[in-house]
């Protein structure tokens, strides 16, 4: 079976200005896929090229098994997308959003009202279907934006920081929307800035920064790469972070210190994982 979702020597560049660069990675069907990185390390430009929105300057993309250039048309039928900008229409109802998506995407009647009619019962929205998108709350648009990406019956859904300012509860509520639909098959790639929504949802991490993809992996095989074991080390007014293989290393290693003050061993986690690798933390 060939992949869902395969780059290979990716770059684009704006004027001039390299935004990504020289990314390659493939996801295969049925996984959950995230990117996790910091603000402008290109994930959103890298979707973008996914889903046909903006051209790669240089490198071979295929989604669905079909080449992203030559073969868009038949990329756009086998994927469903929910970005951040790409907003529902707030004036026309829950409903008349699916029928217009519905209609962009040829889908016929009765096929039609019937599946809007099954998604947004899936989303729980089947009880707003005359609402206006205005009145509705951040998390239903959410959903809304998920049921019309799933109107067309596609393959692979791309979803762009799916939960970025959202409650709590209405972001668990989402996450296991993801996790049903990958369930059902679908196979998923998000952006997001979340750890634990990485942590909890997707099966690999691609950890980009400036523009590259600076690791990539499970979970635990990212842990067991940096190291499974941690000391905090207070050094005046900041912590030091030091890696080891497991935790019974982390342990060993401050038992051995003449002055343990100011140290902890832990396991570790992604986020440490990711502020190792970029410096930085997210939120
Ligand atoms: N249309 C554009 N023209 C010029 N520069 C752009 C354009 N789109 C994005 N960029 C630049 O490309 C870089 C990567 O942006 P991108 O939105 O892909 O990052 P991101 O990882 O998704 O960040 P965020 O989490 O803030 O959305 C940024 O420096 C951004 O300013």
């Amino acid at each position: 079976m060939s992949a869902a979702v395969s780059l290979q020597n990716v770059y684009k560049s704006y004027n001039n200005i390299s935004v990504v660069n020289d990314l390659s990675f493939t996801i295969q069907p049925g996984e959950i896929f995230g990117l996790l990185g910091p603000n402008g390390a290109g994930k959103s430009t890298t979707i973008r090229m996914l889903t046909t929105l903006t051209k790669p300057t240089q490198g071979q993309v295929e989604v669905a098994g079909f080449d992203l250039l030559r073969q868009s048309i038949l990329v756009k039928q086998y994927i469903g997308v929910v970005l951040q900008q790409t907003s529902v229409d707030n004036d026309l109802s829950v409903w008349e959003n699916m029928e217009l998506h519905g209609r962009l995407h040829h889908i016929p009647n009765p096929q039609r009202q019937q599946r809007i009619g099954q998604w947004l019962k899936y989303v729980e929205l089947a009880d707003r279907r005359d609402s206006l998108v205005k009145t509705l709350s951040g998390g239903m648009k959410r959903r809304l934006q998920i049921a019309r990406a799933l109107l067309h019956q596609p393959q692979i859904l791309f979803l762009d920081e799916p939960t970025v300012g959202l409650d709590p509860q209405t972001r668990r509520r989402l996450w296991e929307i993801i996790l049903d639909l990958n369930k059902q098959g679908m196979t998923i790639l998000l952006t997001t800035h979340y750890m634990e929504e990485v942590e909890y949802l997707c099966n690999r991490i691609g950890i980009m920064d400036g523009g590259k993809l600076i690791s990539l992996g499970t979970l635990s095989q990212l842990r067991s790469q940096y190291g499974e074991g941690l000391v905090m080390k207070q050094v005046e007014e900041r912590w030091e972070y030091l890696f080891f293989p497991t935790l019974e290393d982390a342990n060993t290693f401050i038992n051995q210190q003449p002055n343990k003050t100011g140290m902890m061993a832990r396991s570790s986690n992604l986020e440490d994982i990711f502020v190792e690798l970029t410096g930085r933390r997210l939120d």
